[in-house]
């Protein structure tokens, strides 16, 4: 195969480098202090929770480990997502995506209207969900989104829902440290998320004849509030460092889960803690997996800066938005290419 079709190709100022740079990565977190709770240690708490704080800060990603999560999950779920994508086109569009029903099988998603290298197939965390049928403002019907079936392989859709429950238990931890981290009750965030909106994604970029021209996926930041990925062992995520904008790898590491502050705490801490854009390279041998966790709110949570931080010196910096509205908009523009940007969270940035 010779180079890849055009709708794939990447401007050059966002083709990625390829070369290999031992840089300083971004901070990696142990999270056992939360899970004593025989005997709490307040000052191994307080000293995780300014790690958080100081990592969100200055890097808006990290890595946990220690995290909770049973490696044996992970591993039945990683072997199951291989499964899955190893069948045909034509098995894997079975459970296929549409424009109605989001979920499931997809292989042309656009990121900033260049094609992703990738094929992905997405679970929602709670069936069915709740969200807004467009995001026009003054429209307030709403419908259901509901889950796929995938018949193979035939355990897929029982691990995946066990993993989801261990996914929801380490955001709501990874929240409350967050919130203590910028100084709010721990718990202040959970409101948010009765009616959650959350999805799982099963990544897959198979190998790339022109992994110099083309992205897995291209530069982004995740919409949501907080993102959970598990990444395998390939290599291909990097995340643009805030010192400098140079695009940085993240190094595998068994059995870490990253972490990324999405744009939706970036607006409740009013940008004192900064969504991140990263992307996922591709390489012409081996394909990589991945499976990010993208924890929302409910479609109905309306998303402004905490009152509990906004004072003379520090003046709200974005009007309210609905998430639901904002979520389906986005959605859709992923779907296929289009003339204009899609919806960023700039868009609600006071003068
Ligand atoms: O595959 C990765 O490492 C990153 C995936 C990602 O950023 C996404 O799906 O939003
Ligand atoms: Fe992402």
């Amino acid at each position: 195969m010779g180079e890849v079709d055009p709708v794939f190709v990447q401007e050059q100022e966002h083709r990625p480098k390829l070369s290999i740079i031992e840089a300083k990565g971004i901070p990696e977190i142990d999270l056992s202090p939360i899970f004593h709770h025989d005997v709490p240690n307040p000052s191994a708490i307080d000293a995780l929770v300014k790690e958080i704080g100081t990592a969100c800060k200055e890097w808006g990603f990290f890595q946990v480990t220690n995290h909770g999560v049973p490696l044996s999950l992970r591993q039945r779920l990683e072997e199951a997502s291989r499964l899955f994508f190893a069948q045909s086109l034509e098995e894997k569009k079975k459970v296929a995506r549409d424009e109605i029903n989001p979920t499931g099988y997809y292989d042309t998603e656009h990121t900033k209207n260049v094609r992703d290298w990738k094929e992905v197939f997405d679970f929602l965390a709670k069936d069915p969900t709740l969200v807004p049928l467009n995001s026009d403002e003054h429209d307030d019907r709403v419908i259901q989104w509901c889950n796929p079936s995938p018949q193979y392989p035939s355990h897929f859709r029982a691990i995946i829902e066990e993993y989801i429950e261990e996914m929801e238990k380490l955001a709501f931890k990874l929240l409350e440290l967050i919130a203590l981290s910028l100084g709010v009750e721990a718990k202040r965030f959970e409101e948010f998320f009765k009616d959650q909106t959350s999805f799982i994604r099963f990544n897959h970029y198979p190998p790339c004849p022109s992994p110099h021209l083309a992205l897995g996926v291209g530069r982004h930041k995740d919409a949501g509030a907080l993102t959970i990925l598990a990444q395998d062992d390939v290599g291909g995520l990097e995340v643009k460092r805030k010192t400098d904008q140079e695009w940085v790898p993240v190094k595998p590491t068994r059995d870490a889960y990253i972490i990324n502050v999405c744009d939706i705490i970036q607006v409740w801490s009013n940008d004192a803690y900064e969504s991140v854009e990263h992307r996922a390279t591709v390489n012409t041998e081996k394909e990589r997996f991945s499976i990010p966790f993208f924890f929302n709110p409910g479609h109905d949570a309306e998303i402004k800066p905490l009152e509990e931080l906004i004072h003379k010196q520090n003046p709200s910096k974005y009007r309210p938005y609905k998430w639901g509205k904002f979520f389906v908009h986005r959605l859709h523009s992923n779907f296929k290419k289009q003339e204009a940007e899609n919806l960023q969270i700039y868009h609600y940035k006071l003068p």
